[in-house]
C-alpha cells in the first residue's frame, strides 16, 4: 500500500494497533470478540458506543423488561413517518450499551424454520443451510432445566443445546401461569400444537416461552455470557463510551483496504485512530452498521454526495433491504390474579416483587410475554386471504404470524383506541406478530456525522400481503380470546375486549385499528443483505464487504431474509459462523 491516499481523518493520535477491531459490543460484537480471543492468537479491540449494562441495573430483572427501553442504554430512535400506519412516527429502541440489543430485549429466545436458512443458501450463500447453521446454534446456548415442572409446555429437548456461553430457562414465577396455561390450551384449541421445543427447525406450535436467563432468573445478554467469560483474557480489550465514527479506508490502484477506525474517547474528549493487523468488523446493529458505512465513503452515490462524504465504494444495497416484524393487540380486561397490571399501579406492590426477586422468586422472575404460538398458514389460506405472493417467494414453509400472550395492556400507547385505565383495573393483552414480511424498508445517513441517528424507514404494511396477514392475524387474536374467556379469566362483555371493542368489525376498520396502535418488535435487519451483489448483497457468503478488503459485518444487518422468529438467537449464530470463518482464514 505504499501509494496509499489516507482518509481525512487518519491524523488523529493513535491508540494502538490489534489483530481485529469490532465496532459495537452488542449481542453479535461480543460474541465474535470472546470467540476469536479464545485461543489467545489474536488481539481484539472492541470498542463500544454506549456504557457498561449494569448502568442500569434493572436491566438484568426480566419482569422490568419493559422498564429498560427509554434508559440511558437505548439509542431510542425515531422511524419516519410511515404511510402504512396513518403516518405515525415510531420510537425504535436498541441498546446502547455492551451487550446490545441482548441488554435490552425481551428475552425471547427463538431460533425460526430451518426453511428460513435453507432458503438463504439457496439464495446464494453456501454454507447458511440448517444444517451448517444448526450446530452453532447449539453451541451458543445452555439450557437450564426448570427446578420444579409446575406448568404443561415448559419441555424441551435437551439435544437441541450444550454448554454454550447463553444461558436459557423458564421462569418459576406461577401467578400467571393460570392466565399462561390457558393461552396455551386456547391455541391448541384452534389448531395449533403444543410441542416439546421450537429450536429444532419446526417453529410450529405452541409454549411457554424460555428465556435468555441463568439459573437464578437474571438476564444473560452478551454481556453476562460471552463477555463475562472473555473478559480478563489479554488479548481482548473493550472500551465503553467510544463509538465509531468512520473506517479508515486506504486506496491502492483501484482496491481499497480498511486499515482501522476513527473512533471517540468520550472519558478524555479525544478522537482517535486504532489500527487494525488484520481486519475491521462492523457490528453496529442493522440500522448504525450501514450508516458507519455510508460515512465512511462506502453507499449509494446520491446518499454520499448529499452528506458530504468522499465516495470510496458504490454500492447501492447499503441501507436496502430493511426487514422487521411488527405487532398489534386485542387487550381484554382480566382478572387481577392473572395480569402483571397492578405490579406497575401500586407501588407497594412492586416493592414486595422486587424483595421476592432478590430471592429469586416472585412476578419479577419472568418478562411480561409469557407465552407464543407459531402458525404456518396453509398455500390454500394464503390465496384465499391475498397473500399468495408468499407461496410464489419460497416462503410457504414457514411460521407466518406468531401469537403472544402478554400480562399487561400492551402496547400501552395513546391511540384513538387507547380508553383511560382505571386504577386497579387488570388486562392481558393477545399479541400478533406478522413474521413472513414482504414490505421492505430502508435505513440512510442524514449527515456527515454519526451523532446524529440514522433515517430509519421501515415501511410497515405497504404491501397488500402484510395487510391480508396482519386482518388474517387480527381475526384469529379474536377467536383466540373468545376461547380463552371459557377459562373465565376475562371480565365484562365481548369477552372481556376493551380494544378495539366491538365497533371494529369490518376489514378496514380492523386495518385501520392496526395501523393506528401497532408496535415494532424491534426486530431491524437485513440492510448490509449476505447476498451477490448483483442480487441486493453488500456481503458474501463469508460476511466480507464488496469492493473493500479486511472489511466484514457480522450483526442483524446481514440477514438475506427474516428468520420467522424472535432475531437475537439468529444474530447468535451469524457471530458463531462469523467467528468459524475467520479463525479458519487465519489459522497460522
Ligand atoms: C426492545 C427490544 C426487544 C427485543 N426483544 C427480543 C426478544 O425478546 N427476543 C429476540 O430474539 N430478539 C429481540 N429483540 C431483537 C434482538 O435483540 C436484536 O435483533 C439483536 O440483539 C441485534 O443484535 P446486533 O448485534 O445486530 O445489534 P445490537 O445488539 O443492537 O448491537 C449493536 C451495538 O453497536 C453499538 N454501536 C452502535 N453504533 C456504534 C458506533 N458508531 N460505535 C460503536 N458502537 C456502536 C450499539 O450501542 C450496540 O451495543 C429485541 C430488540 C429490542 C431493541
Amino acid at each position: 500500500l505504499g501509494t496509499a491516499t489516507p482518509l481525512q481523518h487518519s491524523k488523529h493520535q493513535d491508540a494502538g494497533s490489534f489483530d481485529f477491531i469490532i465496532a459495537g459490543g452488542g449481542t453479535a460484537g461480543l460474541a465474535l470478540a470472546a470467540r476469536l480471543t479464545e485461543d489467545g492468537t489474536h488481539s481484539v479491540l472492541v470498542l463500544e458506543a454506549g456504557l457498561r449494562p449494569d448502568t442500569v441495573a434493572l436491566y438484568q430483572t426480566p419482569g422490568a423488561d419493559l422498564q429498560v427501553p427509554g434508559s440511558p442504554i437505548d439509542w431510542a430512535f425515531s422511524t419516519l413517518p410511515q404511510p402504512g400506519l396513518n403516518g405515525r412516527q415510531l420510537i425504535y429502541n436498541q441498546g446502547r450499551c455492551l451487550g446490545g440489543s441482548s441488554s435490552i430485549n425481551g428475552l425471547a429466545y427463538t431460533r425460526g424454520s430451518s426453511s428460513i436458512y435453507n432458503l438463504w443458501a439457496s439464495l446464494g450463500n453456501n454454507g447458511w443451510s440448517w444444517e451448517k447453521v444448526f450446530p452453532y446454534f447449539k453451541k451458543s446456548t445452555t439450557f437450564n432445566p426448570p427446578s420444579a415442572k409446575n406448568v404443561t409446555a415448559q419441555d424441551y429437548d435437551v439435544s437441541l443445546y450444550s454448554d454454550g456461553p447463553v444461558q436459557l430457562a423458564y421462569p418459576p414465577y406461577v401467578y400467571a401461569y393460570p392466565g399462561s396455561e390457558a393461552f396455551v390450551e386456547s391455541l391448541s384449541a384452534l389448531g395449533l400444537p403444543k410441542v416439546e421445543d421450537l429450536n429444532g427447525g419446526t417453529n410450529i406450535g405452541v409454549k411457554h416461552e424460555p428465556f435468555t436467563m441463568d439459573n437464578r432468573y437474571r438476564r444473560s445478554s452478551s454481556y453476562d455470557s460471552y463477555y463475562m467469560q472473555a473478559r480478563d483474557r489479554p488479548n481482548l480489550k473493550v472500551l465503553e463510551m467510544s463509538p465509531v465514527q468512520q473506517v479508515i479506508l486506504e486506496k491502492a490502484g483501484d482496491t481499497v483496504v480498511a486499515s482501522g477506525v476513527v473512533y471517540t474517547d468520550y472519558a478524555s474528549g479525544q478522537t482517535l485512530n486504532a489500527t487494525a493487523k488484520k481486519e475491521v468488523i462492523l457490528s453496529t446493529g442493522a440500522l448504525k452498521t450501514p450508516q458507519l458505512l455510508m460515512l465512511s465513503g462506502i453507499g449509494p452515490a446520491e446518499t454520499l454526495e448529499k452528506v458530504g462524504v468522499q465516495p470510496y465504494v458504490i454500492n447501492e444495497n447499503v441501507g436496502k433491504n430493511l426487514q422487521d416484524h411488527i405487532y398489534f393487540s386485542v387487550i381484554a380486561e382480566a382478572d387481577p390474579s392473572i395480569s402483571y397490571s397492578s405490579l406497575y399501579q401500586d407501588y407497594s406492590k412492586l416493592q414486595q416483587a422486587t424483595r421476592e426477586y432478590k430471592e429469586a422468586k416472585g412476578p419479577l422472575t419472568a418478562p411480561v410475554g409469557l407465552a407464543f404460538g407459531f402458525e404456518k398458514i396453509s398455500s390454500d389460506t394464503l390465496n384465499s386471504i391475498g397473500a399468495s405472493a408468499l407461496t410464489a417467494l419460497n416462503r410457504s414453509d414457514q411460521a407466518h404470524v406468531e401469537y403472544l400472550y402478554e400480562t399487561i395492556y400492551y402496547p400501552n400507547l395513546p391511540t384513538p383506541y387507547y380508553s383511560s385505565k382505571e386504577y386497579n383495573t387488570s388486562y392481558v393483552s393477545f399479541t400478533a406478530a406478522i413474521l413472513a414480511p414482504t414490505s421492505r424498508g430502508t435505513v440512510s445517513a442524514l449527515s456527515n456525522s454519526l451523532s446524529d441517528p440514522p433515517q430509519i424507514d421501515p415501511q410497515y404494511y405497504t404491501t397488500p400481503e402484510d395487510r391480508a396477514l396482519a386482518i388474517y392475524s387480527f381475526k384469529a387474536l379474536r377467536k383466540l380470546l373468545a376461547e380463552f374467556a371459557t377459562h373465565n379469566f376475562t371480565i365484562g362483555p365481548n369477552n372481556g375486549e376493551v380494544a378495539p371493542g366491538p365497533n371494529v368489525q369490518s376489514d378496514e376498520e380492523i386495518l385501520d385499528y392496526i395501523r393506528e396502535t401497532a408496535a415494532p418488535v424491534w426486530h431491524a435487519s437485513g440492510t448490509c443483505a449476505m447476498l451477490p451483489r448483483e442480487k441486493g448483497g453488500v456481503v458474501d457468503e463469508k460476511l466480507r464487504l464488496y469492493g473493500v478488503q479486511r472489511l466484514r459485518v457480522v450483526d442483524a444487518s446481514v440477514f438475506p431474509v427474516i428468520p420467522d422468529a424472535h432475531t437475537m438467537a439468529p444474530t447468535y449464530v451469524v457471530a458463531e459462523m462469523a467467528a468459524g470463518i475467520i479463525k479458519g482464514e487465519y489459522r497460522s
